[in-house]
């Protein structure tokens, strides 16, 4: 579905909601809202399609008439959309939600370091390579941010390998400037400086030539008063990005590497195990240890750093004393997405009504190594955060609900030590967590044969140990889990573990330690076996949830781990209140879906993943209780905002324009899955439907929709101009994996 025509340029993001069926959407809501639902909770429950039929005009009405002409699996394209499938082009890829969940980071060979440093070879899990853009002269860092006649300040002097000529790196070593986003540089537009200085694409909108004196002509860079201080929520250097929190100084990272990072909760919790693995029961009974004080490194006694971390000798939180967290039907939530959760995406849908945000899935393992990659992963951006905590300078640390804050890490671990480690590490390091997520989910071969992901499904009692260990050792952080059904097709295995996770196994029980204390179980409605194939398992959900509503009441007499209750949760639920929060995950790909699954699920709130890359406006479809038919350009607005905050966040040099290209062309390959409501001949859509070839509303619309990576480099160039000549695309679809070369 190549579209003929693009616009030269992105047209503004001010475009307004183009609502001609909403009101009619709305309607049938209502209807759908009331007697739809059947009695018996195993049968699936319809809030279905086919009560809505369209008009010539193109708006959908309801009938009340049910139809027959829907069909399974195909998106309902109204008859004037739909093209003739011999127009379509051969490159256009077919979804493989599979190939993305597992795509781009390698996390197998993270794992596989952990287990001695060896890295597997192939694999569709394989990270994939999208070249270098680069410079074709790099300018010295010493010269990005100097005005030409500044006194030379390289420390490596003469020996110095970079360019420190600024005239002759702007004529020979960088392409010349974005004319985008009207040749501003977007980082200077909102900040007044750009860190960037000359290597930004858009240094021509903060610099200028000055004519001194004596004649001679300077190139010198520009600032301007833009009256915000953008470092409420930075904790460390300035390179970091605009309003970045959770970002760890390299110093940190170094004493990981090295072993320097002392880790004496862990240790003390680790040693506790061990105790009790030799000694049997009679140790069992014994509290976990008080961590011991350890000796401070010769850099704490000398500069003082981590004195923060003096809590650790202090005895470890109950679950009820951690910070609280927060759950209903009005906080959705986004779910964790490898790649393409990442924080300029996160922050597009905090701005559109997410609620909860979940980092990338960190492996553990990296992590305690202080590898930079994977730290990166847990930074959040300024919004995710309570706007109440900012602080004109400074950091704020001292949440007092873990619902102030949107953000929080999820983390993967084969063992217990590493989940421990990483958990102590990251509440030692990361002020801004609202919690700590353990993956049970991550169905990849290699994470699963190594006994992390979904492994942990089926080792219940290991898994029980690190997640009440990570409680341990975390602080005030409220520890979360995420689970699937199940390992095998047809063997559903969540209820027991929940039941597990709420009462604590026997021998918890036995031994006084008590229940594992996570604050919320979120359950993906399909087993790892399953995959993507068939829909979520909602009916499963709701028992699941049914279950750990009832063994609330249950837990409250064996622990003291009560929630207090508060005006929010009160309005969320009359239930008898007590942890953990229940959260389910499958196919929600509207309000619809969300209403009904909070509705018949059970759950005290829903996870989006899919839906939310497919329209990021699903939050707001979600908060304003009706479809949304965004129009081409508002689509596009939404495009730009992502290219915004990905230049922001990666930086507007050939390098982050590069990495913005990148992570913008996989978001691309989801958000053009979107079958416009409109074009729609019933209601709701379906996330496992597939849509016939169709075109859209508008040569935009087309383009939009296309599932051709081609087109979506054409939409990266809208905001990001032409491809670096090294820059490679290489789809994650094993089926066609060819590789892609931009052209340009
Ligand atoms: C591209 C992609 C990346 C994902 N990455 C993660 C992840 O890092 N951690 C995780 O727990 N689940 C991950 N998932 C699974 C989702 O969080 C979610 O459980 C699943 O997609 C079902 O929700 P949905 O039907 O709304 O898509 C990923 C899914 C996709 C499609």
């Amino acid at each position: 579905m190549a579209a003929d025509e693009v616009p030269a340029m992105p047209p503004s993001s001010s475009d307004q909601a183009n609502g001609h069926t909403e009101a009619k959407h709305r309607q049938r809501d209502e209807q759908n809202s009331g007697g739809d639902v059947q009695e018996s909770p195993r049968k699936r429950v319809k809030l279905d399609p086919d009560t809505t039929s369209t008009t010539d005009e193109g708006q959908s009405k309801t009938d009340g008439e049910p139809r027959s002409d829907r069909q399974k699996g195909i998106a309902p394209i109204k008859k004037e959309f739909l093209v003739d499938i011999s127009t379509l082009d051969p490159t256009a890829q077919q979804a493989d939600d599979d190939a993305a969940e597992a795509s781009g980071r390698g996390h197998e060979d993270k794992l596989a370091a952990g287990r001695g440093g060896k890295k597997t070879q192939g694999g569709q899990n394989h990270a994939r390579q999208y070249g270098q853009s680069r410079d074709a002269i790099q300018l010295c860092k010493s010269r990005s941010l100097a005005n030409e006649f500044d006194e030379l300040n390289c420390s490596f002097g003469t020996k110095c390998k970079w360019e420190h000529d600024i005239r002759k790196y702007l004529k020979d070593g960088k392409r010349e400037d974005l004319s985008t986003f009207d040749g501003v540089c977007p980082i200077y537009e909102v900040r007044g400086k750009c860190l960037a200085g000359w290597r930004c694409r858009f240094a021509g909108s903060h610099s200028k030539e000055v004519e001194h004196e004596d004649g001679r002509k300077e190139l010198v860079q520009t600032q301007k008063d833009v009256g915000q201080d953008f470092g409420a929520a930075k904790d460390a250097d300035e390179e970091e990005g605009v309003g970045v929190g959770n970002v760890v100084s390299i110093g940190d990272k170094i004493n990981l590497r090295k072993r320097k990072f002392p880790l004496p909760k862990s240790d003390g919790y680790l040693q506790y195990l061990e105790r009790k693995r030799n000694n049997g029961s009679e140790n069992a009974k014994a509290p976990p240890v008080k961590a011991e004080p350890t000796m401070k490194t010769e850099d704490e006694e000398t500069n003082g750093v981590h004195d923060a971390r003096a809590s650790y000798t202090e005895p470890p939180l109950k679950p009820s004393e951690k910070r609280r967290i927060y759950y209903g039907a009005e906080t959705p939530v986004l779910a964790p997405l490898t790649t393409q959760g990442n924080l300029p995406f996160r922050r597009l849908c905090v701005s559109l009504g997410a609620e909860v945000t979940w980092s990338e899935m960190a492996m553990g393992f990296p992590l305690i190594q202080g590898e930079k990659q994977e730290w990166a992963l847990v930074k959040c951006h300024e919004s995710e955060l309570a706007p109440p905590k900012y602080t004109p300078k400074g950091v704020v640390q001292n949440y007092d609900n873990a619902k102030d804050l949107k953000f929080g890490a999820q983390i993967a671990a084969n063992k217990p030590y590493i989940a421990l480690k990483t958990t102590e590490v990251l509440t030692a390091l990361c002020p801004h967590l609202r919690a700590i997520d353990l993956n049970c989910g991550c169905p990849i071969d290699l994470v699963y044969k190594q006994g992390a992901g979904s492994a942990l499904l089926d080792a219940r009692s290991k898994l029980e140990n690190i997640l009440r260990g990570m409680n341990v050792v975390s602080g005030e952080v409220p520890i979360t889990v995420k689970i699937r059904t199940g390992v095998k097709d047809k063997q559903p295995t969540a209820e027991k573990l929940c039941r597990r996770l709420v009462l604590g196994g026997e021998e918890a029980q036995d031994s006084g330690e008590g229940p594992s204390g996570v604050a919320a179980i979120t359950l993906h409605g399909r087993s790892r076996q399953q995959r993507y194939t068939r829909s979520a398992d909602w009916e499963y959900i709701a028992e699941c949830a049914n279950l750990v509503q009832n063994l609330r009441s249950d837990r409250a007499e064996v622990t003291d781990t009560v929630r207090e209750p508060d005006a929010r949760d009160l309005s969320a639920s009359a239930k008898p209140d007590g942890l953990p929060y229940f959260i389910g995950n499958g196919d929600i790909l509207s309000h619809v879906d969300y209403n009904q699954h909070m509705a018949e699920g059970k759950v005290d709130s829903c996870m989006i993943a899919r839906g939310a890359l497919i329209k990021p406006w699903i939050f707001e479809e979600i908060a304003t209780n009706q479809y949304l038919d965004k129009s081409a350009s508002e689509r596009l607005g939404y495009i730009e905002r992502f290219a915004r905050n990905g230049l922001e966040y990666w930086g507007s040099d050939e390098i982050g324009v590069g990495t913005t290209r990148r992570f913008l062309l996989e978001w691309l390959s989801f958000s053009c899955r979107y079958v416009p409501v409109g074009i729609l001949e019933h209601l709701p859509p379906r996330l496992g439907d597939r849509p016939p070839a169709f075109k859209g509303r508008s040569d935009l619309e087309t383009l939009l929709s296309s599932a051709n990576y081609k087109d979506w480099i054409k939409i990266s160039e809208m905001f990001l101009g032409p491809t670096h000549k090294d820059f490679h695309f290489q789809p994650k679809h094993k089926s066609n994996s060819y590789e892609i070369e931009a052209e340009g």
